[in-house]
Order: C-alpha cells, then sequence, then structure tokens
C-alpha cells in the first residue's frame, strides 16, 4: 500500500504508516492538477493540507485511491462530489486543530486591540514607537463569533476567560448544544449591529463564501474589527479595504485569503490597519501533530477493519460495529456478484436483514452488497457512491430489518428484480458464507468458491450424467446440492475446484434434462 504526503504532514502520522508496511511518499504542494494525477499512479491514500487542491481532474484516473485525507478541518480545497463520485472517501481530523485555530484568533484580537505587529515592526526598524499606538481593551468589549462550532465554541469561552461579552451566529447549530450553551445567539443582522468585533468560524462553502459582504461589513457598528481565521472567500476582500479606506471598519486581521499563497503584490499587504498572518491558524506541533495521527490511524483502519471516523462522504461506523459486520463483508460482496450473474439489469433491490438484529449496522453491508451488484457492470463502485450510483442507473434499493431468521441466528434474503425476472437468495454465515436457499428451494452452497448453477429436470439420472461430463472435462465436484423445485424440476448448485471452459460449458447445456446452467 502506498501513501502519498503532500504539504508538510507531521512525521508522526506518516510513521503509522510506515509501522502498517506502507510505502511513504512525502512531496511538496502540487498545485498543477495534472501533475497531481500522474503523482496519484499507484496511490492507495493522499494527505493534504491547504496547499495541494484535489480536483476532479487530479483524481479521474486514480484507479488504486480509496481515500484522501486532509490533516486538519476544512475540505473546501477537495473536491468532494468528484471524490464521492469515484468513490473515493474524504476524510478530516477537526478535532486535531480546534485549539490551535481558536488561539490564533484570540491572538488576532490582541494583535488588533495593542497594534503588536505595528510595534514590533518599529522597534526591529530601530524607532520607539510608542506614540500613535495607544490600543484597547478587550475586556468589556463585545465580540461576535459567526459560527459557533468547534473552533467558535472554543474562541467564544476563551474570550469569555478574559471578560468579553460574547454572543454568536449559528443557525445550524444543533437545539441541544444551542440550549445548553453559555452564548447567546442572535440572527446575524442582530449580531452585527451588536459587536464591537466580529470573527469568522465558519467552512467555507458556495453559501458562506462572502458571508462578510460589503453591505454585510457596513451593518457592523462604525469603528469595528473583523477578524478571519476560517477561510479565504468568507470576507470581500476588495470590500474590506474599501471599508477600511473608508474608516467604517478600524481594522481587521487576516489568516486566510482568497488566493493562497496571497500575491505578492496585493494590496492587503500594504494596508495600515490590516494584521495579516499567512494561514497559521493551525500550525502548532500539538495541532500538527495530533492531525495527523488522527488522520493515519482513522485510515488505517478504513482499510484495515472498514471501521469509520472522520470521514465527510461514509456514515460512520465505530470500530466495535465494524467488528460486528466485518465477517459479512466477503457474503455481501459475493452475493452482489451472484446477484448480477441472476439479474444483469436489476432495477429492485430488497435486502431483508432477519434474525438477530440488534447490534447490527447495516448500513455498510447494504452499500457494499449493491456496490458489489452495480460493480460488475462497469465503472468503479464503491461503499462511498453504491447508493448515488444504484439511483442514477434506477436501481431502487429498499432494505427490511427484523422478522423470521428461520432457525438461522442471522439469515439473508435478497430479492432481485429486473428484466421481467425475479430472484430470491437467502444466505448465511455458517462454518463460512453459505447460500441456504435460492428460489425457496434448499441448496447449500459457498457463494465465494466456482459454482455452478443448474436447472434441470427432476428425474433420476441427471447427476450421474452431469458428473461424468465435468469429470471429462478435468474438473473435480466438491459438493453437490440438489433440491426438488416442486414443478417437475429440480435446482442443483454444484461446487467445482476449477472453472469449466466455454466449450464444456456447452456441452453441459446441451445435456438432454438441462433446463439452464450459468458458472458463477
Ligand atoms: N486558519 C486555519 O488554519 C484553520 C481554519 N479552519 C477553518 O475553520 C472552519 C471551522 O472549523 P470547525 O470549528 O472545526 O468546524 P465546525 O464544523 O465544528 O464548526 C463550523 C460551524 O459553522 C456553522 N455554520 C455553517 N454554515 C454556517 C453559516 N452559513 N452561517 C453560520 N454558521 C454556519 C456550523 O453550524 C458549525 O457550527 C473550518 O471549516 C476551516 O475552514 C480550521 C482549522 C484551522
Ligand atoms: O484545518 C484547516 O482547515 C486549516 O485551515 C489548516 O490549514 P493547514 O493544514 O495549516 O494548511
Amino acid at each position: 500500500m502506498k501513501v502519498l504526503a503532500c504539504d508538510g504532514i507531521h512525521d508522526d502520522g506518516l510513521a503509522l504508516f510506515r509501522d502498517a508496511g506502507w510505502e511513504v511518499v512525502v512531496s511538496d504542494p502540487i498545485k498543477d492538477p495534472a501533475a497531481l494525477a500522474s503523482a496519484l499512479d499507484g496511490v492507495d491514500a493522499v494527505l493534504v493540507r491547504s496547499a495541494t487542491p484535489v480536483t476532479a481532474e487530479a483524481i479521474a484516473d486514480a484507479t488504486k485511491l480509496r481515500v484522501i485525507g486532509r490533516a486538519g478541518a476544512g475540505v473546501d480545497t477537495i473536491d468532494v462530489d468528484a471524490a464521492t463520485a469515484r468513490g473515493i472517501a474524504v476524510m478530516n481530523a477537526p478535532d486535531g486543530n480546534t485549539l490551535a485555530a481558536a488561539e490564533h484568533a484570540i491572538s488576532l484580537l490582541f494583535a488588533l486591540a495593542r497594534h503588536i505587529p505595528k510595534a514590533d515592526a518599529g522597534m526591529k526598524a530601530g524607532q520607539w514607537p510608542k506614540a500613535g499606538l495607544t490600543g484597547f481593551e478587550l475586556e468589556g468589549k463585545r465580540l461576535g463569533v459567526i459560527g459557533l462550532g468547534r473552533i467558535g465554541a472554543t474562541v467564544a469561552r476563551k474570550a469569555l476567560g478574559i471578560g468579553m461579552e460574547v454572543a454568536a451566529y449559528d443557525p445550524f447549530l444543533p437545539p441541544a448544544a444551542a440550549a445548553k450553551g453559555s452564548v447567546p445567539l442572535k440572527t446575524l443582522d442582530e449580531l452585527l449591529a451588536w459587536a464591537d468585533i466580529v470573527t469568522l468560524h465558519v467552512p467555507r462553502t458556495k453559501e458562506t463564501t462572502n458571508l462578510l459582504s460589503e453591505a454585510r461589513m457596513r451593518a457592523i457598528k462604525p469603528g469595528g474589527y473583523v477578524v478571519n481565521a476560517a477561510r479565504g472567500g468568507l470576507v470581500d476582500e476588495a470590500a474590506l479595504l474599501k471599508l477600511l479606506d473608508e474608516g467604517h471598519l478600524a481594522g481587521a486581521a487576516l489568516d486566510t485569503f482568497v488566493t493562497e499563497p496571497l500575491q505578492a503584490d496585493s494590496p492587503l499587504r500594504a494596508h495600515p490597519k490590516l494584521i495579516l498572518t499567512p494561514h497559521l491558524g493551525a500550525s502548532t506541533s500539538e495541532a500538527q501533530q495530533a492531525v495527523s495521527t488522527i488522520l493515519a490511524r482513522q485510515i488505517l483502519d478504513f482499510i484495515d477493519t472498514g471501521a469509520v471516523a472522520g470521514c465527510v462522504n461514509l456514515p460512520p461506523l465505530t470500530a466495535e460495529a465494524a467488528r460486528e459486520v466485518g465477517p459479512w463483508m466477503p457474503l455481501m460482496s459475493a452475493l452482489g456478484r451472484l446477484a448480477a450473474r441472476l439479474v444483469p439489469a436489476p432495477t429492485r433491490l430488497h435486502i431483508t436483514y432477519a434474525g438477530r438484529t440488534d447490534a447490527l449496522d447495516t448500513r455498510p453491508l447494504t452499500r457494499l452488497l449493491v456496490a458489489s451488484l452495480l460493480g460488475t457492470a462497469s465503472g468503479r463502485i464503491t461503499p462511498v457512491n453504491a447508493l448515488a450510483e444504484a439511483a442514477g442507473r434506477g436501481l431502487t434499493v429498499a432494505e427490511t430489518l427484523g422478522g423470521d431468521g428461520d432457525g438461522f441466528d442471522r439469515l439473508l434474503r435478497i430479492r432481485v428484480e429486473g428484466d421481467g425476472r425475479s430472484r430470491e437468495i437467502e444466505a448465511t454465515l455458517h462454518r463460512g458464507p453459505r447460500v441456504v436457499r435460492l428460489d425457496g428451494v434448499e441448496i447449500e452452497f459457498d457463494p465465494l468458491a466456482n459454482v455452478l448453477l443448474m436447472r434441470n429436470e427432476d428425474r433420476p439420472g441427471m447427476i450421474g450424467t452431469v458428473g461424468s461430463k465435468l469429470g471429462a472435462a478435468g474438473v473435480n465436484i466438491v459438493n453437490f446440492a440438489l433440491g426438488a423445485a416442486g414443478d417437475g424440476q429440480a435446482r442443483a448448485a454444484i461446487t467445482i475446484d476449477r472453472a469449466v471452459d466455454d466449450a464444456h460449458l456447452a456441452e453441459l447445456r446441451a445435456t438432454p434434462g438441462v433446463l439452464s446452467l450459468q458458472q458463477i
């Protein structure tokens, strides 16, 4: 397995990959999508920070890539939709840098309040720049937090600790979190009119782009301040310069920019009321160590056990739940392949998880079954894109939980329909993966083995005739399971030690009494 680590990923996380036997390739940021595409050749996982954009073009031919890992919080530099469509999991590690980002925002508040950068620059230039650098106290001032998630809530807590009044705007806060929080919530208009300093802690999305537009910044009290240590593009940079020039805003501090690195000739660099840092929010050794190790563990667990944590395009699956469903995974893949052979153009799939269903998270099982059912048709289908791909291809997927397990601890009943056909497979785990019934007829076989499925006239001599033809083809029978279908026909599942070639298959199909024969 191979991981490509771009953008300066802390070595502690990379060591976990090396310990697990992975090849680790370390790279500087790769800005060019074509260059990233070629660097991704043969790569199973790629790790990035904010410098390397992972675009649709970069991953279009990444046939081995299973995970894009963001060693940090914001996934706005990753084309998550394109990754999902290609069946690639996208993971991040937002808990690892919350403190670092929050402390950076607080640092910027102090830097603004006490002119620290100007004071320092003057001192370094041989001056004693005391006059003109009178600041203001943060205690008693009003801080308006936009986005009360991990970082916003941490900033709020720290700001309360230094005696600031704090309120927030976050329309997506879960009601429980809003109810127990010590930070009053306001509408955006109320917050902007109330705050002395507005600080942003939202992700960059279509909705949050230019959240602080010219009109919104005008709604901040004259003499107010803006801090953006969240994402470039949340603040309209041109409008900010205008409002600083007009004197409507007294100052602003930016850690993140529309274009990064910021252009050398950007007018932002020259503005005396602006404090700039080069996207340093997450740049503490603690945060980098944390995000790299959290992310590495998430990716290694996902690949090794199927456990899902910190994934933005798959539902979570705890290690315990992964252990519970793990043994069923090979069965789901095999049943998907079998179902695809029985009904090549499926339009409806109904899965019943019967018997004991407690502690069974069926989501990864259903996704894998669907991926395997569709995967044989074309393209790259994985549990990440299986359900979307099913919807796109007109396959309805339904699931029933519970019901009689027919004496089995757990029994899977899979009905596939399409093209006028309707087939039913019942399967379980019993000394390995086992199909126990096909279309209601009791025949047992291992769906992972080489199997011939036969429908034949229910008359004496059939086993012998087919058996000797297989013998003549040099194929050994491992198991011959036969069940009467009740209509003068029988069904057989013949487990064999190797695949039968086409010529011998044709000969078997031509055997009198054989009504149909399929190799799976
Ligand atoms: N400067 C830096 O180095 C760093 C920047 N960040 C940025 O900070 C962002 C937030 O990180 P976390 O707090 O960990 O994420 P989070 O997901 O815990 O919090 C984001 C909050 O924003 C809220 N939100 C979303 N859309 C909103 C909208 N339109 N208006 C108001 N609130 C909205 C959400 O409800 C959520 O509570 C990241 O997405 C990233 O862009 C994160 C780490 C470091
Ligand atoms: O985690 C985030 O969202 C960040 O913005 C941190 O960016 P970085 O990893 O320092 O390039």
